[in-house]
């Protein structure tokens, strides 16, 4: 038995001759939310729909559940759940009707009956698709995805255009999810939500995973950021050496460098503003945030591209 529900290992895919995910390892456990986070076409959805059965993959080895996507799709169907980007149902058809449509086409033997009211759409039952808001086909892809109450469910941005209301909601949803048991791999553009939701995650970067880990592991490779303003009459030479300082840089005055002492250095640029009676105004010092971590990997590929 496999240990994990997703496996990937040196997943290759490739459009003709361009290789858009050149070798990834992607391992879910059961019942986790990973993210998968990245730029702009960094192969993300390649990949989630390679996981799916959607494409073969060029290169590599992909289980999920245990089985192969491509070749046992049909066995796989029942027990996975995807939210597409749009699920392309028809306008005319209401929102009870799609699902009991959906329900046939995904044979949902173990059928949930409260997904219109989990997903707080109940009040629009009879109403036309093609008269739903934006965020509210949101809901009904993702009530589509969970109505067979899947093992593994692939959300690819599932809350793109949501407003922030629904957004919450939606994580409610997918929480309860997680609760139930259920794995979900995740792609978002929206940082919050994997800190809010993943267990575990990477970010990929021009068809390759740069960074993986929990988010604790992941912002402990970056280090924390201070900044301040120089203190009128000082010179920059007359500021304290501090251990674990590197990056250091003055803009017109504003001091800015990285730290991977944060606690320490903070400590003893402190002390030495006080010894010398030193204003260090708009002072800020912070822990690497997943937007820190996410803008460096993707300067570093820019550099190394
Ligand atoms: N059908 C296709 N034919 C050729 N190239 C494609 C095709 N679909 C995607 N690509 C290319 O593959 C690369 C990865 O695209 P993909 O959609 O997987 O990225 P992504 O990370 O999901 O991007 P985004 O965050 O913008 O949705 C991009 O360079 C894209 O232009």
């Amino acid at each position: 038995m496999n240990e994990y529900a997703i496996d990937a290992v040196g997943l290759r895919c490739a459009y003709g001759s361009f290789e858009a995910v050149r070798g990834i390892d992607l391992q879910v456990r059961p019942g986790e939310l990973y993210a998968l986070l990245g730029t702009n076409g960094a192969g993300k959805t390649t990949a989630v729909e390679t996981l799916e059965g959607h494409r073969r993959a060029s290169g590599g080895t992909v289980r999920v559940l245990g089985l192969d996507p491509v070749a046992d799709r049909g066995r796989l169907r029942s027990r996975i759940g995807v939210m597409l980007q749009d699920s392309g149902f028809a306008g005319d058809l209401t929102v009870a009707e799609t699902l009991q449509l959906w329900g046939k086409i995904t044979t949902a033997r173990r059928g949930r009956l409260d997904v219109l009211e989990l997903l707080d759409l109940g009040h629009r039952s009879d109403v036309a698709v093609k008269q739903l808001s934006g965020g509210e086909r949101r809901r009904l892809d993702l009530a589509l995805a969970v109505l067979n109450r899947p093992e593994v469910l692939f959300l690819d941005e599932p809350t793109t255009g949501l407003d922030p209301e629904s957004r919450k909601r939606t994580w409610e949803v997918v929480r309860g999810l997680l609760v139930e048991g259920t794995t979900v791999l995740l792609t978002t553009h929206y940082l919050e939500e994997a800190e809010t939701l993943a267990n575990r995650l990477s970010i990929m970067d021009r068809g390759r995973i740069s960074v993986h880990g929990t988010l604790d592991e992941v912002l402990a490779t970056h280090p924390a950021r201070i900044a301040f303003d120089l203190p009128h009459g000082i010179a920059v030479t007359e500021l304290p050496v501090l251990p674990g300082m590197s990056n250091f840089t003055n803009n017109a005055g504003r001091i800015e460098l990285n730290s991977s002492r944060l606690q320490h250095d903070l400590s003893a640029l402190l002390a030495w503003a006080d010894q010398r009676g030193a204003d260090l105004g708009r002072l800020r010092a912070h822990h690497a945030s997943l937007e820190d971590v996410f803008h460096q990997v993707a300067e570093r590929m820019g550099e190394a591209a």
